[in-house]
């Protein structure tokens, strides 16, 4: 379980990103987080797997305050959380397997550490994970060569090979079409559902967030303005999450188009 008790994120130039976040999420929950750009919405989800600081308040997972931890406790905690970036970030001149293999790096001896060899069983796992996201035909390819959806899988897959209970997911779908966006989502959806991990993402199409996710978490101006199941976000909760924007034209821009496309699903 994760939970936020009154937590509080000011960056050190002054930003107050959250405030007064009260939050629980439950293990094997499926949960979108939409607001608009600057909302705090990354901030959210980074402070989990500690890549930022709180600055007030408990973040607990699993009952242990993610604050207090130092050196390998961080690193033995983060085995635990994947985390899927828009950018992929995979190294993209090498084979698809061997980005997958990049995830038992840790857990290496020094001498294979320096060898790069990776055992038998390291290598299967990294093929089961291939298959789990249906891209087992793949592994032997440099990942410059597919497509940015096929790309998404193999993150994917290297963050299943490091058997987390949580994957953050930072706007996973940003850069793929629509056709694409759909059979990764449909991934998110079969992850968490088959192997109960939890998913948290953070992501811009509020129609896909509420296709695929159980939960829904507006956030505006750093505050949470609305937790509740998809089929209870309304026109109106959507006009508290994004709506009444006068303050930039990109904003409302983003607010009118969301209204317009979510409209035939509220
Ligand atoms: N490293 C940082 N230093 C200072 N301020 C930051 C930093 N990162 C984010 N912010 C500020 O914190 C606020 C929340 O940003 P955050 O990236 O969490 O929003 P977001 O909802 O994820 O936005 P987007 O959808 O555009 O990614 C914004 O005002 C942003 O400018």
């Amino acid at each position: 379980m994760i939970e936020f008790k009154n937590v509080q994120k000011t960056y050190p130039n002054g930003t107050t990103a959250l405030s007064n976040i009260n939050l629980k999420i439950e293990q094997g929950e499926f949960v979108a987080v939409i607001g608009l750009s600057g909302a705090g919405k990354s901030t959210l989800i980074r402070c989990i797997n500690r890549m930022h600081d709180i600055t007030d308040g408990q973040l607990l997972v699993d009952h242990v305050d993610v604050s207090k931890l130092r050196g390998k406790q961080i690193r033995r905690f983060r085995r635990r959380i994947g985390m899927i970036f828009q950018s992929f970030n995979l190294v993209n001149r090498i084979s698809v397997i061997n980005n997958v293999l990049v995830s038992f790096v840790p857990d290496l001896s020094l001498w294979r550490k320096l060898t790069g060899i990776f055992t038998k069983e390291q290598k299967l796992l990294a093929l089961e994970a291939l298959d789990k996201v249906g891209i087992l035909d793949k592994a032997y390819i440099r990942v410059d060569q597919l497509s940015g959806g096929q790309q998404q899988r193999v993150a994917l897959a290297r963050t299943l090979a490091q058997n987390p209970d949580i994957i953050l997911a930072d706007e996973p779908i940003a850069s793929l079409d629509p056709v694409t966006s759909k059979i990764v989502m449909e991934d998110f959806k079969r992850i968490n559902q088959t192997m109960k991990i939890s998913v948290i993402m953070n992501i811009h199409h509020v129609e896909v967030a509420l296709e695929y996710a159980n939960r829904i978490i507006g956030v505006r101006a750093g505050e949470i303005v609305f937790d509740g199941a998809p089929a209870e976000v309304s026109k109106r909760v959507l006009n508290n999450i994004y709506g009444n924007v006068s303050d930039s034209e990109e904003n409302n821009e983003e607010v009118a188009s969301t209204l317009e496309v979510v409209s035939g699903h509220v």
